[in-house]
């Protein structure tokens, strides 16, 4: 199955959609065992320490996915999309990133929010910008996650991911591609 729709890209082996990595796997299937794999080991290990700005994001993107991919931890450089959605242009991240987590630290990384509704609007807010930005080439979502646990943690809360739902939650990602939040903040809040 496709999973992006991505303009001719050099990383994947040729003719293939198998992202080119580390361990020369060309099975998609066997590539994803791989790449949760080495995520589920990383995960049980010191995260890299960071001030919740793009930098910190990134390293956290390098250290889930180091043992996979070369270019863990850096950013796009060709346009991926998924559905109709479109992301960010690889040539507008930097500056996109920069100015979202901007806004993030302008807005106290959320740990002002009053109360775990008001987080819950807050952090949809995040998670509905980051995605449409679409840092990396691969392993967003996952990133997503670790980064809004992080931010949970810091507002003094705590993200029950055993009580995420797999397809509200997607289904809730994608409307906040399009603006709508409430779907999103609904799902972020029942975690909490
Ligand atoms: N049609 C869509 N429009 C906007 N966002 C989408 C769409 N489909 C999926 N997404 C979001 O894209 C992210 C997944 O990106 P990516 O595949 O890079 O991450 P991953 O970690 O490799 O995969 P996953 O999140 O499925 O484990 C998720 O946040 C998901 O909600």
């Amino acid at each position: 199955m496709v999973r992006y729709n991505a303009v001719e890209d050099p990383l994947c082996y040729p003719g293939t959609h198998v992202l080119r990595n580390k361990a020369d796997i060309e099975d998609q299937d066997l590539l994803d065992e791989f790449e949760q794999l080495m995520f589920d080991s990383r995960a049980g290990e010191t995260l890299p320490d960071g001030e919740l700005d793009f930098a910190h994001y990134r390293a956290l993107h390098r250290h889930f996915f180091q043992d996979v991919y070369d270019w863990a931890g850096e950013t796009r450089t060709i346009r991926t999309g998924k559905g109709e959605n479109w992301f960010c242009y690889p040539e507008y991240i930097q500056n996109e990133a920069d100015r979202l987590f901007a806004a993030l630290a302008a807005r106290g990384y959320l740990a002002a929010a009053a109360d775990k509704d008001a987080f819950a609007q807050e952090a949809a807010w995040f998670l509905g910008e980051i995605n449409a930005i679409h840092p990396f080439r691969e392993g967003n979502g996952r990133i997503q996650l670790v980064f809004l646990t992080m931010l949970t943690r810091n507002a003094g809360y705590r993200l029950d991911d055993r009580k995420l739902r797999p397809k509200p939650f997607l289904e809730a990602m994608i409307l906040s591609f399009s603006g709508n939040l409430a779907p999103l903040t609904a799902e972020i809040r029942r975690m909490l």
